[in-house]
């Protein structure tokens, strides 16, 4: 079977230091994955090579999504975005002085491609299409229960619900993969235990590929399916939440302290 997404041998070199070295790995359809690693270990990287952020100093990936067979070594974020891969931040990137719907919105246009002339001479086309996107973008607030919140300033929404709101933009694009980077990242518990149960909700409904990555482990043991491990930019490990909770090279590396 062919993988959604395939590494292979990917290597990026920051002068002197080596950020991930010689990483192979896949993503298939349907999974949800997640990428582990003490600090420094190159999983922001990884990412960022994945999504088109940074060229890797050698290795491939490849991407077999619903447009064919296409290597994404050189090829840039926004069309990354545009062959099926969407992700969010670790910083939390909203507009924050435009409500929740615009925020969708504008997410929404890299799909709706408006041509030049429809946009400057706002043609019926443009309106329709306004209209469209606007109705899809309140359908997509409402499953996640934002439906109360469309006009809310991004900026006015408790944090946990930002973080949504994040997610919400990356899912408008309609990816075929969804990167998560550190989603947990700030919440408290309580958050934590709702964006598990909004992850797990995101899989079921749109059943798409959801790689992940954190460092809170009962979040990433509750949802994933598969675990890589990086460790100094090399993949330590890999394989199912068990297996990874008693290996015995993760436990030295990097979860030394609770294992
Ligand atoms: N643009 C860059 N230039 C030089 N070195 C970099 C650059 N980006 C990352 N590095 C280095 O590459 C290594 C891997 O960093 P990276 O941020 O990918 O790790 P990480 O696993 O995401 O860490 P964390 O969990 O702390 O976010 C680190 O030593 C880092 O200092």
């Amino acid at each position: 079977m062919t993988n959604l997404l395939k590494v292979d041998h990917l290597i990026k070199n920051f002068g002197g230091l080596t950020a991930v070295s010689d990483v192979s790995m896949y993503l298939d359809s349907d999974e949800l994955v997640a990428l582990i690693g003490p600090n420094g270990a190159g999983k922001t990287t990884l990412f960022t090579l994945l999504t088109g952020v940074i060229s890797p100093s050698s290795g491939s990936i490849v991407l077999t999504g619903k447009n064919g067979t296409q290597s994404l070594n050189k090829v840039p974020a926004y069309k990354v975005a545009q062959m099926g891969m969407s992700r969010t931040f670790q910083n939390i990137r909203l507009f924050k002085d435009l409500s929740v719907l615009d925020n969708v919105m504008i997410a929404m246009t890299s799909r709706y491609n408006e041509g030049f002339i429809h946009s400057i001479f706002r043609t019926l086309h443009f309106y329709k299409t306004e209209d469209e996107m606007k109705r899809e973008a309140i359908e997509l607030l409402a499953i996640f229960d934002l439906t109360d919140q469309l006009d809310t300033k991004a900026k006015n929404l408790p944090y946990g619900v930002q973080r949504r709101l994040e997610i919400v933009r990356a899912l408008a694009t309609k990816p075929e993969i969804l990167f998560l980077d550190e989603p947990a990242a700030g919440m408290n518990p309580e958050e934590t235990a709702e964006l598990t149960r909004l992850i797990l909700k995101i899989q079921k409904t749109f059943h798409i590929t959801i790689l992940l990555i954190e460092h809170d482990m009962s979040l990433v043991m509750n949802v994933a399916q598969r675990i890589y491990v990086l460790n100094h930019g090399s993949l330590l490990a890999s394989g199912s939440p068990e297996y990874i909770k008693h290996n015995q090279d993760v436990i030295t590396a990097y979860l030394g302290e609770e294992g």
